[in-house]
């Protein structure tokens, strides 16, 4: 049977319980996730050559990691030829790219240190989010920067924040996209603080340096990340999800949710739809935390299903803009990102397959029997058929086919770097 054919097999079925596969792979053709440039240097970033600070941990020794930003572009392009869809990629302000010789401090980041950037993604079709990068540099002060009680530590981060914001509304008109710019600090304590309420205080007022310079927000979204612990900084982080939500509701700017920043049986699967009743957008950075805030590669799990249907059945696949953030050091990095990429497409395919309005009546009329046996039978519909034929129609490989590609590129490429 070719592809197709166990296509339309499965067509049938979906149509039985009133799903349209057609449509479906329509809609998820259209919907962008915004692919992480770190994954492909253990987050490392072209800037300095100091260790990943900020409470984050890349663990792993896996060889052929890009070492400039030729090689990490050429792994971008392996990524892109083996996911289906048009996508965005989201780049940090360390990954600049200098003239030879030349150095810019982060404060002092203009347009053209991304230029090169701009070129890559125009000649590829690709939209471009951004974020400051607080993190690994000297001027991180004790583990503060936006909080930080030496103003001039606190003014080189407003000031990078600042050229940040320039940056992105470049990407927005040139690429005719808006952009999506995410401040996320690392801020905090190891051990219970005397004061929790001044350095919020001032990442409050620096945030709100940061706004007053003027920029277009149909073009900049500025997003805001919280977290709840970083390594080294266990009893309290400044960017907490009580301040960074009240933050932005209050500023209009965009709460940021990453599926590994709270506590291990908090789930953002249940966040999203109070979140969705009182913004008009929402952004996640969809990640798998095993036991900590780990960064595992994004699977196909209940979660990340979970998360899919949250933003399917609640019609809000314009309204939440999807990244991924994980940076696993372990494996072959480009499999890393391809397997995160296919595996949250594979999770909102999903969703759309799935008879949600019959569910939700289900759940409406106490039918609880119906409704648990109705979502167990789903899990073993002919998924994976409409999915390879969605991949076919793409023009990438179905199946664990790309992996051969993956293969092919470790051993002629990835295998050369040291
Ligand atoms: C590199 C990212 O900005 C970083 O992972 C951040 O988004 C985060 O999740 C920190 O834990
Ligand atoms: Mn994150």
């Amino acid at each position: 049977m070719t592809t197709k054919e166990r296509y339309e097999s499965a067509k049938e079925l979906y149509a039985s319980i009133g799903v349209n596969t057609d449509k479906a792979i329509e809609t998820l053709k259209k919907i962008p996730i915004s692919l992480h440039c770190w994954q492909g240097d253990d987050v490392t970033g072209f800037d300095h050559d100091g260790p990943l600070t900020g409470g984050i941990q890349a663990t792993g020794n896996y060889p052929g990691k890009a070492r400039n930003p030729q090689e990490l572009m050429d792994d971008i392009d392996e990524v892109l030829k083996l996911v289906p869809g048009k996508h965005k990629l989201n780049l940090h302000a360390s990954y600049a790219i200098f003239e030879p010789g030349e150095f810019v401090d982060r404060d002092k980041l203009e347009p053209k240190h991304f230029a090169k950037w701009v070129e890559f993604a125009k000649e590829r079709g690709l939209g471009l989010d951004f974020n400051p990068t607080c993190f690994a540099h000297p001027k991180v002060k004790d583990n503060l920067t936006l909080s930080s009680p030496d103003e001039e530590t606190r003014q080189f981060w407003i000031r990078h924040c600042q050229a940040c914001i320039r940056i992105s509304e470049y990407f927005a008109d040139e690429l005719g996209v808006p952009c999506a710019m995410n401040i996320w600090i690392p801020d905090g304590y190891k051990d219970i603080p005397a004061d929790r309420l001044g350095p919020r205080a001032r990442f409050k007022d620096s945030l709100d340096q940061i706004l007053a310079i003027p920029y277009d927000k149909s073009k900049v979204y500025v997003c805001l990340e919280s977290k709840v612990f970083g390594i080294g900084l266990e009893s309290y982080t400044v960017g907490s999800s009580e301040f960074t939500i009240n933050y932005a509701a209050r500023k209009g700017i965009i709460s940021l949710m990453d599926n590994g920043h709270y506590h291990p049986t908090e789930v953002v699967s249940d966040k999203i739809s109070s979140m969705l009743l009182f913004n008009d957008k929402i952004a996640l950075h969809v990640t798998r935390p095993v036991r900590w805030d780990s960064d595992h590669v994004v699977l196909f799990d209940d979660e990340t299903r979970e998360i899919a249907k949250e933003i399917v059945r609640n019609d809000a696949i314009d309204r939440v803009l999807l990244a991924l953030d994980f940076f696993d050091a372990s494996i072959n990095r480009i499999s890393a990102w391809v397997n995160g990429m296919r595996n949250l497409q594979k999770a909102l395919l999903y969703a759309l397959l799935t008879p949600n309005a019959r569910l939700k009546e289900l759940q409406n009329e106490s039918n609880f029997t119906e409704l648990m046996t109705m979502q167990e039978e789903l899990k073993v519909y002919p998924f994976g058929d409409v999915w390879n034929y969605f991949c076919e129609a793409n023009g990438v490989p179905e199946r664990e086919d790309w992996f051969k590609e993956v293969k092919r590129y470790e051993d002629e490429v990835l295998s050369r770097r040291n």
